[in-house]
């Protein structure tokens, strides 16, 4: 059953950056999205979008339908259920999330109480600890301050509360970025396992292509607020169709294939500022295959087969149109 469906979303923030443009996505329950992309490409604004969390003033278009309700225009007090009960975001950096001064038991408490999960602090304390554990911390560490955990317990933290409503969506921003690899691997595992087990949707938000390759489902390739490449995850990694996604996968070293650790290839030049985008396909000044047209035709997602889609002039194109200038 479909999750989450995302149509067409346009977010242009105060001042004009086109943060996201035209983004179309869908997500069924049980399954996970990577979105992936340089800084800057719009990740964590599609992320704040999809929740309304954006900063006043910030124009935002399209539709957001979880479980068929269009968040873009529900009113607040129906936002403000649906926030935890319906879909809950995970950060990164769990340090600056968490608040510094109060035990982290009674900070999952919180929406507990607030989304009537338990109804009297007793009953709020004990699911307190349930969810701990279920995040594999031990229900005594609801009495320690953010300070007393490790970073890696810190984020066990955020995913268990992000649970606390048992919400159908997770949003991961980033979610492991600040830890080291081993405790990464762990953070990756737990949050598959939750998926899993409990039927979750999943989007999880990555610079990092081989994490989401290795974690997600279905990868969708964020460049300057559009998706150019989404497909299935292992796929898009390993043989992206779109030069920006083929050039994003080849600056990750591969496990097994040792040439590509001593050689990863870098993009030349910088992703464009939102505000002042260039014409056309808004890679085309970076793109290494660009032809003529690209600097004035823009290109949407296309339907390249193999459940795949990708938006370049050379997906989908007819033969003589495919020798790069
Ligand atoms: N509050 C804001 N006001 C104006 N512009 C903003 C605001 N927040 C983000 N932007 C701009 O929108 C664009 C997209 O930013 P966003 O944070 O969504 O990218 P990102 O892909 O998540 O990057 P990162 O990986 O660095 O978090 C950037 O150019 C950023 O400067």
């Amino acid at each position: 059953m479909t999750l989450l469906e995302v149509r067409n979303l346009e977010v242009t923030y105060p001042g004009g950056a086109a943060a996201v443009r035209g983004v179309d996505l869908t997500l069924t329950a049980g399954r996970k999205l990577g979105v992936a992309g340089e800084s800057g490409c719009g990740k964590s604004t599609l992320a704040l979008a999809l929740l309304r969390l954006l900063p006043a003033g910030t124009r935002v278009g399209g539709e957001v339908l979880l479980d068929g309700e269009n968040v873009l225009t529900m009113r607040w007090g129906r936002v403000r259920a649906v926030r935890w009960a319906g879909a809950s975001i995970v950060f990164q950096g769990a340090m600056h999330s968490l608040n510094a001064v109060h035990r982290v038991g009674d900070q999952i408490a919180e929406p507990i109480l607030l989304h009537k999960k338990a109804t009297t602090a007793a009953a709020a304390r004990k699911r307190v600890g349930e969810l701990l554990e279920h995040v594999g911390l031990p229900a005594s560490r609801a009495s320690a301050y953010p300070h007393e955990l490790s970073g890696g317990q810190r984020q066990r933290v955020m995913i268990a509360m992000a649970l606390a409503c048992d919400p159908r969506l997770i949003i991961a921003d980033e979610p492991t970025t600040a830890l080291d690899v081993m405790i990464q691997a762990q953070i990756l595992r737990l949050i598959e396992q939750l998926v899993t087990e409990q039927d979750l949707g999943l989007i999880m938000i990555s610079h990092d292509l081989s994490v989401l390759a290795d974690t997600c489902d279905r990868l969708a390739v964020m460049y300057a607020g559009r998706v150019v490449e989404e497909g299935p995850a292992r796929q898009v990694y390993e043989d992206a169709l779109h030069p920006y996604a083929k050039a994003l996968s080849a600056a990750f070293p591969r496990i097994g294939d040792p040439a590509s650790r001593f050689a990863p290839r870098g993009l030349p030049g910088d992703p464009p500022d939102p505000a002042v985008l260039p014409t056309g396909c808004a890679f085309h000044p970076r793109c290494p295959v660009a032809l003529e047209a690209c600097p004035v035709e823009d290109q949407v997602l296309r339907d390249a087969g193999r459940e795949r889609r990708a938006a370049c002039v050379h997906v989908g194109a007819p033969k003589d149109a495919r020798s790069g200038t």
